[in-house]
């Protein structure tokens, strides 16, 4: 499409109307500048052919800037919303241009109440799982199913060996808002997610609905089929409930790629940022689209996934490195004859988040791959943080910890509705990241403060309950007595409103499960007091070093009230996980030298039975290893957080 250098008002921006005369013809329109003018605005949706041409004088326009506040922030006043069952179709109605009627003012309170209770009874923030089948590579490597689904609560069954190699289930419970099992279609999650926000966005609502979840989970899967879904809703309520009361649907399709913003449907041009003088975020010269049909809409998703940026994971050979946001803007001239710029009413966000995948898979990876692992885990880590000072009414809301943040910064004020999907593979072999993912998720439930009354307790701290498959005794089985000391010691909250508890569950990309974490303990070294010992007195050592733990420990890392600068808040939090990461590492490290110095005195024993258990140990000892390599791993990555062109 032609441009040119030509000035343009700061408030203006590419507007796209469908021809619907013409399939996959583009007009473009300018909308005019901010507070109006330009009368431009006569040929918007429905018109036909002849009124969608470009002006008279053939001027090209320009890209402009859409300021995604601005110059639609002025809502409409409460009440405004007519409904007039028999009308005409909004399409093509040339009655656009004239006011509302055929509606009495008692109708159109009743009308309006209906709707706000319908808005009252659909919960702030929303969080469901939904499982996917195996897939045949899953299959291939006989990897099991350990996810069980009863109602809304889904229990994960982790299997562990212990260090003398006997295995055992370890449970883990979560419930959340609802949880759809790999059976639920597509059109079932649309029903159990975006459905019910729909009619809120024509009631001044801005609602984000986002998956998340490790690479080739399902999030595109889950994602892709929404927006069309939800497009074909709104156009239905424009069509009937809301017809010919001025409304139109925009579109846009944009990514956010190494914290840079790229149009995915103006070949991925890449856009800047903008904040202006009343905090507000504008992307400029982002491409809009008013649609009137949902092939239309079609179109415009399939041309802008075929834009996004994929690469490969080892999970997911065309995985998303990017985020994908599909907005679906409700805007609204309520008389087009006073050529006013419609406005905004509301707004559906779709975010196809990139894979969580951890440092820690990255490890084969190039670095281009690993930073962009570090920038993913950073905008997660952000957002969490949005939602959770958001459900808060926070006053300040962490919005510059990341692009993808700042880009929400207004689904996130006022009337707002969110609505997260984690999506999980039920292999065994995913296990971590789907214990990962389901504490993301069990954190951002547990952040809204209407959850935390209503809330079983069972998912408050994915209560485990862990069933030993085949019994034995080790120094080291410790996965089933620390974390629950470590609860009872401390449960006050860190300056981040998390309790220690939760606080015991580091953030996704950090994620340390075989280490209790939460309360740091001092071990205290256990002296050799006898010199012929057996596998059975050891015991009591192991006994005596867990009482000791419990009562030493160091407080965990204490931090300054807070700030108010956003980026502090980020730095703080990765500067606390790092804390806790580290503290973990010590732990292990402790516990090594523990053990080691119990096989030494397993060794002067030298009694006949102490073999296998020295070789128990000694397997012990290697998995420990192992944990502190992949400690060392997250350290690395969280230098890549830390970084200052990170940060
Ligand atoms: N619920 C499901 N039912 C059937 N197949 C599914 C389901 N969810 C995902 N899949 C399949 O699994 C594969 C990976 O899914 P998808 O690409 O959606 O993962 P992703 O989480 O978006 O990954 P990434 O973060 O790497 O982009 C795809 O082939 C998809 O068709």
């Amino acid at each position: 499409m032609p441009r040119s250098s030509s000035h343009h008002q700061r408030q203006s921006s590419d507007t796209f109307i469908f021809d619907t005369t013409s399939r996959g013809r583009w007009f473009q329109q300018e909308l005019g500048s901010y507070g109006g003018g330009g009368g431009a605005f006569q040929g918007w949706l429905g018109t036909r052919s002849s009124s969608l041409r470009k002006n008279d004088d053939d001027r090209v326009f320009t890209s402009g800037l859409l300021d995604l506040h601005s110059f639609n922030t002025e809502l409409l006043p409460e009440g405004q919303i007519f409904f007039d069952e028999s009308a005409e179709d909004i399409l093509g109605d040339s009655r656009l241009g004239t006011k509302f009627r055929g509606l009495s003012e008692s109708q159109v309170l009743r009308s309006s109440s209906t709707d706000k209770e319908r808005a009252n009874n659909v919960a702030k923030i929303k969080v469901v799982v939904r499982k996917r089948p195996l897939n045949k590579k899953e299959i291939a490597k006989k990897e099991e199913d350990i996810i069980t689904i009863d109602s809304n609560s889904l229990t994960v069954h982790e299997r562990k060996l212990k260090v003398d190699l006997t295995e055992y289930v370890e449970k883990h419970e979560f419930v959340f808002d609802a949880v759809l099992n790999e059976g639920v279609s597509n059109d079932n999650v649309y029903a159990e997610t975006v459905e019910p926000v729909v009619p809120l966005i024509f009631q001044r609502t801005k609602a984000t609905c986002f998956a998340y979840g490790q690479t080739g989970s399902g999030k595109t899967y889950t994602m892709q089929p929404l927006p069309l879904k939800a497009s074909q809703d709104i156009l239905r309520l424009m069509h009937h409930t809301y017809r010919n009361q001025g409304f139109q649907l925009n579109v846009s399709f944009f990514e956010i790629y190494g914290g840079k913003v790229f149009d995915l449907l103006n070949d991925r041009k890449k856009l800047f940022m903008r904040e202006d003088g009343k905090q507000q975020v504008c992307i400029v010269g982002l491409q809009e689209y008013v649609v009137a049909k949902v092939e239309t809409i079609k179109e415009l998703i399939e041309k802008g996934n075929a834009a996004r940026s994929t690469g490969t994971t080892g999970a997911n050979e065309e995985s998303s490195r990017s985020h994908a946001i599909l907005q679906l803007c409700i805007k609204r001239s309520t008389d087009l004859t006073e050529s006013k710029p419609a406005r905004i009413v509301g707004k559906l966000s779709f975010i196809d988040l990139a894979g969580s995948e951890r440092g820690a898979d990255t490890t084969d990876n190039d670095k281009q791959t690993r930073i962009e692992g570090a920038e993913i885990n950073k905008s997660l880590l952000a957002l969490k943080e949005c939602i959770r000072a958001l459900d808060n009414d926070q006053g300040h809301i962490p919005f510059r910890g990341s692009k993808l943040t700042e880009v929400l910064r207004d689904s996130f004020v006022g009337d707002s509705r969110t609505v997260m999907i984690s999506c999980i593979s039920p292999s065994s072999g995913s296990c971590e990241h789907t214990l990962n993912t389901l504490r993301y998720a069990d954190r951002v439930k547990s952040l809204s403060k209407g959850n935390n009354s209503k809330r079983d307790p069972v998912s408050s701290s994915n209560v485990r309950d862990s069933t030993v498959l085949n019994s034995g005794s080790s120094i080291l089985s410790q996965d089933d007595t620390f974390e629950d000391e470590a609860t009872n010691v401390y449960n006050e909250k860190n300056r981040f409103g998390w309790s220690k508890q939760l606080e015991r569950e580091p953030s996704p990309p950090m994620i340390v499960d075989r280490v209790p974490s939460g309360p740091i303990y001092e071990q205290d070294r256990i002296r050799k007091t006898n010199k012929r010992v057996d596998g059975s007195q050891l015991s009591s050592l192991e006994d005596k070093r867990k009482i000791e733990s419990c009562v030493k420990h160091v407080n965990p890392p204490q931090f300054e009230a807070n700030h108010s600068v956003p980026d502090d808040d980020l730095n703080a939090l990765l500067k606390e996980e790092e804390d806790l990461v580290t503290a973990h590492r010590r732990q292990v490290e402790e516990t090594i030298d523990i053990v080691k110095e119990e096989m030494n005195l397993l060794v002067e024993a030298d009694q006949p039975g102490n073999h296998t258990i020295l070789s128990q140990k000694a397997a012990g000892i290697l998995q420990l290893q192992t944990q502190l390599a992949q400690f060392q791993r997250r350290l690395n990555e969280y230098n890549v957080f830390m970084s200052p062109g990170n940060l």
